[in-house]
């Protein structure tokens, strides 16, 4: 729909003799989006039962869930679990904002970008990651696999890099510690004051 809109825009300013060239867009292929801000004062606050992977690991962690359901482990991958790519939200955020530059800068028209890290990890790679952020074993049973859901999603973010100069650089181990730190710290999640000495810190940094 954005695709139409933009080109009919640059159509219609071209037929009146315009370039067209300040209507553009970007469409932002997300991948699996992980952890919170570091700082520890923002993150995911699912009302009800969360859907995705790590949020509900989280809620195992802090007793909310006795344990994670694995949704199959009879898949052609080195453990047997599904593969994607999670890949923390900030650089997700800079994804956006490096977008935003190009579409500015280059005109592109309507341009799509994978934002992903290239690496893919298994349901057990994450459980082992969040695991050790949170500094135990954290308890799972192995169920059917979920309807709808397939083998490996793992992004080709080479397009992404090149144009935009954007390549996804946090690891997996540190979006599992700054979800840990959020949602060790925030167990009200918004519905509470973030921890005073986060957004002291916070607070000092941005002078
Ligand atoms: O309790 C859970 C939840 C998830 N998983 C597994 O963990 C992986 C990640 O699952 P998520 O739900 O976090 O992410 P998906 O990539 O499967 O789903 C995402 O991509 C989907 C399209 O493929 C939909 O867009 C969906 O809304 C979006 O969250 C999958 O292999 C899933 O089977 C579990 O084993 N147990």
């Amino acid at each position: 729909m954005i695709t139409d809109h933009i080109n009919a825009e640059r159509a219609n300013a071209k037929k009146a003799g315009k370039s067209g060239e300040e209507h553009n867009a970007a469409l932002l292929r997300y991948f699996n989006p992980a952890g919170s801000h570091p700082s520890g004062i923002m993150g995911e606050d699912p009302q009800g039962v969360p859907y995705n992977l790590l949020p509900l690991l989280a809620q195992v962690a802090v007793g909310k869930r006795e344990k994670l359901l694995v949704f199959g482990d009879d898949y052609s991958s080195k453990d047997g679990t599904a593969i994607r790519d999670y890949i923390h939200i900030l650089d997700l955020a800079r994804g956006h904002t490096v977008a935003l530059d190009h579409l500015r800068s280059k005109h592109p028209g309507v341009r799509a970008w994978n934002l992903g890290t290239g690496k893919g990890s298994t349901v057990y790679d994450m459980i082992n990651a969040f695991s050790a952020a949170v500094g135990r074993k954290l308890p799972y049973e192995v169920v059917g696999r979920r309807a709808g859901d397939v083998l490996d999603l793992t992004a080709n973010p080479t397009r992404a890099n090149k144009e935009l100069g954007w390549k996804a650089e946090r690891t997996l181990e540190e979006a599992c510690a700054d979800l840990w730190r959020w949602t060790e710290s925030n167990p009200q999640g918004y519905r509470q004051e973030p921890p005073r000495e986060f957004v002291e810190k916070l607070m000092k940094g941005r002078k």
